[in-house]
């Protein structure tokens, strides 16, 4: 993996901001589980969206890539035939991961899912236990992503916590209208990342697919649904939006094309947070800016439902004048790496401040980030983007090591980068 070396400058300019990697997942999904030929516009080939793209193929869809577009022969009957004994590579991706396992139990025979970096080690036992009750057979390994389900998903009721991934809700939402009986889900703990179960509604809908949602207590799902073939076009995407708007915030000047003001996207919590902070966000019908006002200052922010932004807003705390709280985001350890022990780390050795809490993080803010240092994406692309951003604000280079990781959801990041003055070149450590 390469090192890049980033020289501090102003960033100015305009962006269209890449396509939303959750609404893609989601659209992709629904529309090879439809019976007709459908289009999805705005694609972006992040290595997470073709990780779904080749999954649903593994199941049996026909997916054509054009430039930015793909065309999703929906086979849901094919499917049927074609499922068994499948090998499933999810790459990185956990959204491609937790969304598959449960579809890929709608029908006779076996799957094998695999998977590099982090995936191993995030998460499953929702799902197993759901496949103990249900007789499903499933082996797995330690660490690493060998996971193997053989059986076929019957509806009932599910009970699931909403305190680990909602991507297992958005899973069984996809997979349970298909089923022949009726199905309920119930969540037995408070929700967190609602608004991508919300985002999961809204596409299912889109799609023809109807979900009695009690007050995100509760779902019910009526079996025996069809999914409805459409095209659709995706919006762009708030927690790749967040950097620039982010960058905004600390002293440069982005203007944000293709954000969707009346977006679902819980990641538009971003506006609200910069507000408190003292940010001026001047949004039009589909273009955003931040303006900041003289001194970006501390606030209080509960992460639970907007974790994909955390890092960069930390470090927009760690430039803001006064002490910053962030509360409720453990869960942020257990994405592509432990990103609340690696936010805290690469920070500081910039210059922040930073206190790291089992799950909380404390910022007390500083004036100037030093820079001068090597820090480390720990191979998660929103912790390389958070670096490189913050970098405009550092007071001598830096050098930020496996950058290249950034090409799981924004491989044109770095690129974008340069088009709004990010000065960068590749990079041999100790050079
Ligand atoms: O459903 C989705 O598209 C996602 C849900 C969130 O995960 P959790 O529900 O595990 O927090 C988010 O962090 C992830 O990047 C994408
Ligand atoms: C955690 C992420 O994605 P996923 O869970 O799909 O791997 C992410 O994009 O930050």
């Amino acid at each position: 993996m390469g090192n890049l070396k980033i020289y501090p400058s102003k960033l100015k300019g305009e962006l269209k901001i890449p396509p939303s990697k959750s609404m893609a997942h989601r659209a992709i999904i629904c529309a090879a589980l439809s019976d007709k030929l459908c289009r999805i516009d705005n694609i972006d080939y992040s290595d997470d969206i073709i990780a779904t793209i080749e999954a649903m193929k593994s199941l049996g869809a026909i997916i054509t890539k054009h430039e930015d577009c793909v065309e999703v022969v929906g086979v849901y009957k094919d499917i049927q035939d074609t499922r068994q004994n499948k090998v499933i590579d999810c790459n990185e991706s956990g959204s491609t991961l937790r969304f598959l396992v449960p579809i890929s139990l709608l029908f006779e025979g076996s799957s094998r899912f695999i998977g590099r970096g982090n995936l191993g080690k995030r998460p499953l036992t929702t799902y197993y236990n759901i496949f103990d009750k249900q007789n499903i057979k499933y082996s797995f390994e330690k660490d690493i992503l060998n996971l193997e389900v053989e059986g076929v998903l019957k509806g009932g009721t599910f009970e699931v916590e909403g305190n680990v991934s909602s991507q297992f809700i958005s899973g069984l939402l996809f997979t349970l209208p298909l089923l022949k009986e009726d199905s309920k889900i119930i969540i037995t703990t408070d929700l967190e990342s609602k608004s991508y179960v919300d985002l999961t509604l809204k596409v299912l809908k889109d799609f023809g697919i109807e979900i009695i949602n009690k007050n995100h207590k509760e779902f019910i799902i009526r079996g025996n649904q069809k999914y409805e073939g459409r095209n659709y076009r995706v919006e762009g995407d708030y927690s790749q939006g967040a950097f620039f708007l982010c960058a905004d915030a600390i002293g440069n000047e982005i203007l944000c094309k293709d954000l969707n003001i009346d977006s679902l996207q819980g990641d538009k919590e971003v506006i609200n947070i910069l507000r408190k902070m003292n940010v001026d966000i001047i949004a039009k019908k589909n273009e955003i800016e931040g303006k900041r006002r003289k001194k970006l200052k501390s606030t209080y922010i509960d992460g639970s439902q907007c974790p994909d932004i955390i890092p960069i807003i930390t470090s927009v705390a760690a430039l803001a004048k006064g002490k910053t709280e962030i509360v409720n985001v453990g869960r942020l350890r257990i994405k592509e790496c432990d990103r609340l022990s690696a936010i805290t780390s690469e920070l500081n050795k910039l210059g922040a401040n930073i206190i790291e809490k089992e799950d909380s993080i404390i910022v007390e803010g500083v004036d100037e980030l030093e820079g001068n240092v090597e820090v480390w994406s720990h191979k998660d692309h929103r912790i390389a983007m958070t670096l490189a951003i913050v970098s405009s604000r550092c007071k001598k280079p830096i050098v930020i090591k496996d950058y290249d990781c950034v090409s799981k959801s924004y491989p044109k990041f770095f690129e974008d980068f340069e088009k709004i003055g990010g000065i960068s070149v590749e990079w041999n450590v100790g050079q």
